[in-house]
């Protein structure tokens, strides 16, 4: 196996593709018209290894689901999933395989370098330099509370190095400049390569995205590939990634490109108001992850362009915002009554900074014996991120803002000019604010629903860039999008719901990085007095005293779906409403103070949850 991996890396060291050209050339030879389809885990290789590696690309051995094993078991395949030897996923290896007379990237095509120009050696040199001159500080996740419920749950790992990724993925963590793994990373990476089904919860900006697209690169890269069927204009993806946003399907989209980069991983994505041939043409060029908006998938699979039958990964981003009403229909039709196999047979991940617990209870359709993972309180903010409300009545908003965009302009946001993102509640509001900006001089652009998708890229883009440093935005922005340098998130209008507030001040503050949250509240905004105020004092925030009285006057009689103010009560399998047989005590104690040394939380037996 170990030889694979180094070609592949010769490969990258020398950035050459010709030895994938070789192998696709011979496959031609043999069946001319038909290119076949190259697995992953052979492509980027020189025909001499093929005999060597093919060999390696058997089913995995044993079927028991519960089994695990541990990431540290050097190159032994952890986590292969028992199902593989079903019906779709038989078949041989190299050159009984073939697609639909198309390859990925292990045909004529050259894989665009999405690192840009990009010198490996030079850039493995620097990155550990590089890394500390940016001012990523994960050390500041080190103490976050970690919980986990469900059987047997793999053990954390403390680096990227203790995890048998694969060279060449490895290569591209490197290229990211990730030194080492985030907590939520350390934990999900282990129980994905274990195979297990997994609802993980962490907060927004520590590096979700990663966590699901390693495992599910190295699986495809690793593990036994089906022979897809030949001489279909239907294409057959191996993971699908769900996100509820155009932009951040296309973010994911990119992240996992660079993760997957010359490791023969073909990653391609689907979204809505974009010209769908385009991306039928990428399609048929071969795909082994979909990063998708479910409104463009259904759209596929009606058309009969995608299949979902060999589906081993699905991942939901914002699972809870793709479980919520909006969305739910469109996700149990494209989980539940396409062809997708069920729960069980393939592997499910659901991430986001918040989870409800109705929809944690919804979500649990679609796992198998999935493990809980919290890192921080369900639905937490990070206290990287200094909270600020202040009381503004609705006709004094404009002048408002004004004042704190002249001082900022003046001072920086905590001493730093930067990027500011304005989230407003309606669309006409977003344009309205925005022209209003731009004529008392603060260059502005907006991003929501009524924006052709070529004006919401451009806006995200200018917005990127710095040339137009103010974005107004309605909610289609709150969630996912990483924008490095947003310094200072100002909620103008506040939103109805905790967790979106929380995703929403989430775009500043990430990667250990400090950002600076504001928010206007007025009487508007009652009912959000007392779970502002809760999530504020768990992130060691500043309440001012009038938002506490707010938050204590019967006038919110909504019951906190947070679940108390304590570290507990995340996995809604152990909420007494649903413990059946339990004490009634929605209290848990699986935690751990989550640094390396100090994990205990729910692996062994003690920490079974009475629903499991
Ligand atoms: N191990 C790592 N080392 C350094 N940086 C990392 C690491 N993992 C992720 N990052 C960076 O951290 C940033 C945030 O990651 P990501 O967008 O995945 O966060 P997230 O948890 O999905 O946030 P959200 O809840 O807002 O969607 C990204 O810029 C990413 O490149």
């Amino acid at each position: 196996m170990r030889t694979s991996w180094a070609d592949a890396v010769d490969n990258v060291a020398t950035g050459s593709s010709d030895n994938a050209g070789t192998s696709a050339g011979k496959e031609q030879k043999l069946a001319p018209t038909k290119p076949a389809y190259v697995p992953p885990h052979l492509r980027n290789k020189s025909p001499a290894s093929e005999a060597h590696a093919s060999s390696l690309s058997g089913p995995p051995s044993g079927n028991d689901r519960s089994r695990y094993n541990g990431p540290t078991s050097g190159s032994q395949w952890a986590g292969s999933r028992s199902d593989y030897g079903r019906q779709g996923y038989g078949g041989g290896g190299r050159g009984t395989g073939g697609w639909g007379g198309r390859s990925g990237w292990g045909g004529r095509e050259r894989e665009v370098n999405p690192f840009g120009n990009d010198d490996v050696d030079a850039d493995t040199e620097n990155a550990f330099n590089e890394q500390e001159n940016t001012g990523i500080n994960f050390d500041a996740y080190e103490d976050i509370p970690v919980e986990t419920s469900g059987d047997n749950v793999p053990p954390p790992v403390n680096t990227f190095a203790e995890i048998d990724l694969g060279d060449a993925l490895n290569l591209n963590i490197r290229r990211c400049k990730y030194v080492k793994p985030t907590p939520v990373q350390r934990h999900t990476i282990p129980i994905s390569l274990a195979g297990r089904d997994l609802m993980a919860c962490a907060q927004t900006g520590s590096g979700k995205t990663a966590a699901f697209c390693f495992p599910i690169i190295s699986g495809i890269m690793r593990g036994h590939i089906p022979q897809r069927p030949r001489g279909v204009r239907t294409v057959f993806p191996l993971a699908l990634i769900l996100s509820p946003t155009r932009e951040l399907s296309m973010q994911i989209h990119e992240e996992a490109r660079k993760f997957s980069y010359q490791t023969g991983v073909r990653v391609v994505v689907a979204y809505g108001g974009a010209p769908i041939n385009q991306q039928l043409r990428e399609l048929e060029r071969g795909v082994d992850i979909l990063v998708a908006t479910p409104g463009r998938l259904v759209d596929l699979l009606e058309r009969a362009k995608v299949s979902l039958q060999m589906i081993r990964y699905l991942a939901l981003d914002e699972a809870d915002r793709m479980l919520d009403m909006g969305f739910e229909p469109q996700i149990r039709k494209i989980v539940e009554q396409m062809d997708m196999p069920p729960r069980g047979e393939r592997q499910t991940m659901l991430f986001s900074a918040t989870f409800p617990k109705e929809i944690q209870r919804l979500a649990s359709d679609f796992l198998s014996n999935y493990i809980f993972l919290a890192v921080g309180r369900v639905g937490s903010s990070t206290d990287l991120i200094v909270q600020r409300i202040e009381f503004v009545h609705e006709s004094d908003k404009r002048s408002h803002l004004m004042d704190l965009l002249h001082a900022q302009r003046a001072n920086g946001v905590q001493g730093k000019q930067a990027l500011t993102l304005v989230f407003v509640e309606t669309k006409k509001g977003a344009d309205s604010l925005e022209h209003w900006l731009c004529l008392n001089g603060f260059p502005a652009t907006t991003i929501h629903g009524d924006r052709t998708q070529q004006e919401r890229e451009l806006a995200l883009r200018s917005f990127k860039s710095g040339n137009t440093p103010i974005l107004v935005a309605t909610d289609v922005a709150a969630r996912g999008l990483d924008i490095p340098h947003v310094a200072h998130v100002i909620n103008f209008d506040l939103p109805n719901d905790i967790d979106d507030y929380v995703h929403r001040i989430g775009r500043t503050g990430r990667a250990g990085k400090t950002g600076l949250a504001t928010a206007f509240f007025n009487e508007n905004n009652m009912s959000l007095a007392r779970p502002l105020a809760d999530l504020m004092k768990e992130a060691n925030q500043e309440v001012p005293d009038w938002l506490t009285r707010f938050a204590s006057r019967a006038s919110y009689g909504g019951k906190s779906r947070r679940g108390g103010g304590r570290f507990g009560a995340r996995d809604f399998r152990r909420d007494s409403s649903f413990n059946r047989g339990g004490s009634g005590n929605d209290y848990y104690g699986g935690g751990s103070s989550g640094g390396y040394g100090g994990y205990s939380g729910g692996y062994g037996p003690a920490a079974t949850s009475a629903w499991d």
